[in-house]
């Protein structure tokens, strides 16, 4: 987190750094690209708004390994203003596209109790996809409520509130590089 950014008072520590997120984004592109050497293309679904970073570095990253790459979006919200899920997902915006046939791979940031995965997954099953995955940048282990197939996991992290690279609260702290846990008296404000 460099020092001076305007958020960096709030920052109480930083838990992944930009390094290691580009590190890991690199490694899990490589795997996913080893695992689908046979696909003619995948169909990356990332789940805005938290996925975006995520989504634009994997992207990238997968466009060194292939196979070639079609980005489409949902948006779906589930924590509002607040720093626990309110286990209602509402969807934002729904897939311009059908899916039928495809190798899907859902683009997350973080799996924290699992709800909105778990929902979005019901809710693709149903569409005619010839596979559907999931790849996530981080993972709460000690948070996750429901049983979730899960095949790429970029960081397993405590349950501790995080934002940056693309994780809000109450939609701010997006824009920063790294992942971090903001300090007990911004919830407070
Ligand atoms: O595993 P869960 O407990 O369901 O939490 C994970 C979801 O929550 C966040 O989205 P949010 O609803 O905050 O919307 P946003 O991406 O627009 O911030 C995050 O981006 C994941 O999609
Ligand atoms: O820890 C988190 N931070 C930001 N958004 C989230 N959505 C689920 N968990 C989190
Ligand atoms: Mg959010």
């Amino acid at each position: 987190m460099a020092e001076g950014t305007w958020y960096a008072g709030d920052i109480d520590r930083v838990i992944v750094t930009e390094e290691q997120i580009r590190a890991k984004t690199d490694e899990l592109a490589k795997q996913v690209a080893a695992d689908h050497a046979d696909a003619d293309s995948l169909l990356l679904v990332g789940v805005l708004k938290g996925a975006l970073m995520f989504m634009a570095d994997f992207a990238r990253a997968l466009g060194r390994y292939g196979p070639p790459v079609e980005l489409e979006f949902m948006a779906v919200s589930s924590y509002g203003q607040g720093s626990s899920s309110s286990g209602v997902v509402r969807i934002l915006k729904d897939l311009d596209r059908d899916i039928t046939g495809r190798r899907v791979i859902v683009v997350e940031d973080i799996v924290d109790s699992g709800l909105t995965l778990s929902w979005l997954l019901k809710y693709l099953a149903g569409r005619g996809a010839a596979s559907i995955e999931v790849v996530t940048l981080l993972r709460k282990p000690d948070a996750v409520r429901v049983p979730l197939d899960v095949r790429y996991v970029g960081f397993d992290i405590p349950t501790e509130f995080v934002v940056g690279y693309g994780l809000d609260y109450a939609e701010r702290y997006r824009e920063l590089s790294d992942v971090a846990v903001l300090k007990p008296a911004v919830y407070q404000r």
